[in-house]
């Protein structure tokens, strides 16, 4: 589970939260699949309308330009973001994401391999509402600070707990890893995470950082699926 701060920042969250008060929402069981549908109890922003759009494709935008997500997830599809609302005694009870999603208005299918919160309401705007997602170290409860988002195995079983007081609002997506294997996308982000702190404390030196990009990069070619 990988905490992103600051995705976005105050301002974005602003014009989001400003854009999504004009638009419809409706019952999230609509979108369930499955056995989910049965335990969603939250509201979804109406997918096809123009607003939700383009803050979908905006969202979408800083994802694909994020550097944090961009090395833990290794994104090779994700899809377009949607909105969700809990408000008070709202909640999504114990499920996990369909592995194979359409992409809608696309040809195109995604198997989900991380799943992505992104907080668009402030921790003390709301109770309740945290997201659990079940580990093999036990249950992890987030709730993310204003604009942050937490990136999650898809593979877990997760449930937002009923909000008791205000309104929570999120966006939530999936991603498509081009390495489809946990254990080594973890390792590959692990990795990365160490290079980049070796290159910004600016002491290591130039060969050794190089062989340590020549492996990056070659376990990345022998492990993608593309
Ligand atoms: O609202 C959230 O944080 C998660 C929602 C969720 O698990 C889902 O829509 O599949
Ligand atoms: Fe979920």
């Amino acid at each position: 589970m990988i905490i992103i701060d600051n995705l976005l920042d105050a301002d974005q969250v602003e014009q989001y939260r400003a854009a999504l008060a004009d638009v419809p929402f409706n019952d999230g069981k609509a979108t369930a699949m499955g056995m989910a549908a049965g335990v969603k109890n939250n509201g979804q922003a109406d997918a096809q309308h123009a607003t939700v759009q383009a803050l979908a494709n905006n969202l979408l935008a800083s994802l694909g330009n994020h550097p944090q997500v961009v090395s833990a997830a290794l994104p090779q599809r994700i899809f377009p973001p949607c909105f969700n609302r809990y408000s008070e005694s709202q909640t999504y009870g114990y499920h996990v994401d369909a592995a194979i999603m359409r992409i809608p208005n696309t040809p195109d299918v995604l198997r989900s391999d991380m799943s992505m919160t992104v907080f668009l309401s402030s921790p003390s705007d709301y109770e309740g509402g945290e997201l659990v997602i079940q580990t093999g170290f036990g249950e992890q409860k987030v709730k993310g600070n204003l604009g942050s988002a937490v990136l999650y195995p898809s593979s877990s079983l997760h449930k937002v707990t009923p909000v008791t007081r205000g309104e929570r609002i999120a966006a939530i997506t999936w991603m498509q890893s081009m390495i489809s294997d946990q254990t080594i996308r973890e390792s590959l982000y692990e990795l990365d995470q160490s290079i980049q702190s070796l290159v910004q404390g600016g002491k290591a030196n130039r060969e050794e950082l190089d062989k340590l990009h020549h492996v990056y990069h070659n376990l990345i070619r022998k492990f993608s699926i593309v």
